[in-house]
């Protein structure tokens, strides 16, 4: 049974559904500009429909995903996957249908979205280490670790607001994956880094993989996802047009969009 959004702790087992997304859909809404003409209509038939247009940015999405299995969200621009990965983060929620997740949930979807820009590094990563989850101990515990892997150096006493997005990812990353999350839900950003750096956390994913760690990633670096995923969905307008390994999704998506 997978709970809304269940606190840390649940070591699953392997085969056990630790997310389940069922029938989500999420709307936007378009703003238009509109003319004066067009507003005063609108309040003359007596405000009657809406002035924005709501789109579906996510219609009828419903997939498990298993303890230790590598998804790749995949699907050309404005699809829905990194919709999906808020929903799953719980950063944002579904206007129909539900999310569940089991287990604590690491997400590196907003580079440094839960840093606060007038801080050092230093406090940032205690203020972000908390948001996911450890506690000032665990923190305290594994800060030269995390200090090491983002290789921010003496920077880390910087305020991040002077820091360059390849730094924000540095440290941002560092303490992701140091939380040792039941579930890692990663977004394209690791296109920010260098080579080196991605690298390094590309070796870093794939040891949390090989520990069996789930893992959800979305990216349109098709060579790279095969490399870690083994099963890949991809989405099209905002719905999952197919769901299964990731080679054959790759395939799919390449056909598909030709
Ligand atoms: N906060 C928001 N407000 C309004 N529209 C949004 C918002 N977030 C996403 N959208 C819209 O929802 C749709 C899906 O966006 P999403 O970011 O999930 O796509 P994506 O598949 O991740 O795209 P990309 O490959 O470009 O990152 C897009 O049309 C996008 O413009």
């Amino acid at each position: 049974m997978v709970h809304e959004h269940a606190p840390r702790g649940a070591q699953g087992t392997a085969g056990e559904v630790v997310v389940r997304v069922s029938g989500v859909g999420k709307d936007f809404v378009l703003r238009h500009t509109r003319s004066l003409k067009e507003a005063l209509v609108w309040l003359v038939r007596g405000r009657k429909g809406d002035l924005a247009n709501h789109f579906h940015a996510l219609d009828d999405v419903t997939f498990d995903i298993h303890h230790g299995e590598t998804v790749a969200l995949m699907g050309l621009n404005g699809s829905g996957k990194s919709t999906t990965l808020k929903l799953i983060s719980g950063v944002m929620r579904p206007d129909r249908g539900s999310v569940g997740v089991r287990g604590r949930i690491a997400g590196l979807i907003e580079v440094g979205a839960g840093f606060h820009p007038d801080l050092p590094g230093r406090d940032n990563v205690y203020l972000n280490g908390a948001i996911l989850g450890m506690t000032h101990e665990e923190i305290d515990a594994r800060f030269d670790d995390i200090l090491a892997f983002s290789e921010i150096g003496e920077f880390i006493d910087t305020e991040v607001k002077f820091y360059s997005s390849g730094m924000y990812l540095r440290l941002a990353f560092a303490v992701a994956v140091h939380t040792d999350p039941d579930v890692f839900l990663v977004d394209e950003i690791l296109a920010v880094g260098d080579e080196p750096f991605q690298r390094k956390c590309i070796g870093r994913i794939k040891e949390l993989v090989a520990r069996g760690k789930t893992l959800v990633v979305v990216s349109h670096d098709l060579d790279l996802v095969q490399q870690i995923c083994e099963r890949g969905i991809v989405m099209e307008s905002g719905r999952v047009v197919f769901d299964g390994p990731c080679r054959e999704a790759v395939t799919f998506l390449r056909e598909r969009n030709r």
